[in-house]
């Protein structure tokens, strides 16, 4: 069973890539998800916010970014670690990230010990992922980051993904690690998961 469910995810990621990869228009939606996103985020109280810094085909982030290091709020973003691990760094500005692994904006190392913040301060966390079910399963690119990091922040916390209506399927097969998320925001809804509390 659960090496049904590695190889079903293994066929999805491959063919929801591919969907994102060839979806146009992907700016204009990036802005009508960051829009959705700002409307909803001040009935929020989160003080310390998680948002991912967008790479290759994902929901474009950068001016949510700018929105909330204006706003009075903590921003957080992850980093990769060697050990499938997230670090988690807090961010002042955005020159503090270049270029890091997998091609994706992350903090400068020499920065990284100074500002390091736990998964325990994290009130709400803003993620990316391949594909999405309405029941709050996720989909990520396989390494199991995100999922590691859900696992240690606090079972309170708000999570909310962005992602395109193309990235969204009936049911993705779950494993016993994966936890859904609470809130799904695409280009024309904001979706409530049975995962929210
Ligand atoms: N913008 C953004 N930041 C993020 C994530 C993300 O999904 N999006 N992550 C969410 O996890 C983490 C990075 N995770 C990643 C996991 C795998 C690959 C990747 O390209 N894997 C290749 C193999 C590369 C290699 O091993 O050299 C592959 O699967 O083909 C990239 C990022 C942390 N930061
Ligand atoms: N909480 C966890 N503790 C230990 N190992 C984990 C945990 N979560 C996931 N893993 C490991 O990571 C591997 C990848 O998990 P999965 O396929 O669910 O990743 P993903 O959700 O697609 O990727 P990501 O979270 O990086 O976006 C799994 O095979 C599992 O062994």
């Amino acid at each position: 069973m659960a090496q049904d469910a590695l190889q079903q995810k293994k066929t999805l990621r491959q063919s929801f890539l591919a969907a994102r990869n060839q979806l146009g228009d992907r700016s204009e939606r990036s802005v009508r998800i960051q829009a959705r996103i700002s409307n909803w985020l001040p009935q929020q109280s989160a003080a310390t916010l998680l948002c991912y810094v967008n790479a290759r085909c994902e929901v474009d982030t950068r001016s949510l970014l700018h929105q909330l290091l204006a706003d009075e709020r903590r921003v957080v973003v992850p980093y990769c670690l060697d050990d499938n691990h997230l670090g988690l760094f807090l961010l002042s500005n955005m020159s503090e990230l270049a270029t890091g692994r997998f091609g994706i904006l992350e903090p400068r190392h020499q920065l990284r010990d100074s500002k390091r913040i736990s998964p325990v301060e994290i009130d709400l966390a803003i993620l990316p992922g391949v594909a999405f079910d309405l029941h709050g399963n996720r989909l990520g690119y396989g390494k199991g980051y995100f999922d590691r990091l859900l696992s240690e922040m606090r079972p309170q916390a708000v999570t909310c993904a962005l992602a395109f209506e193309c990235q969204l399927t009936a049911q993705i097969p779950t494993e016993p690690h994966d936890l859904p998320i609470d809130y799904l925001v695409t280009e024309d809804r904001l979706i409530r998961s049975a995962a929210a509390n």
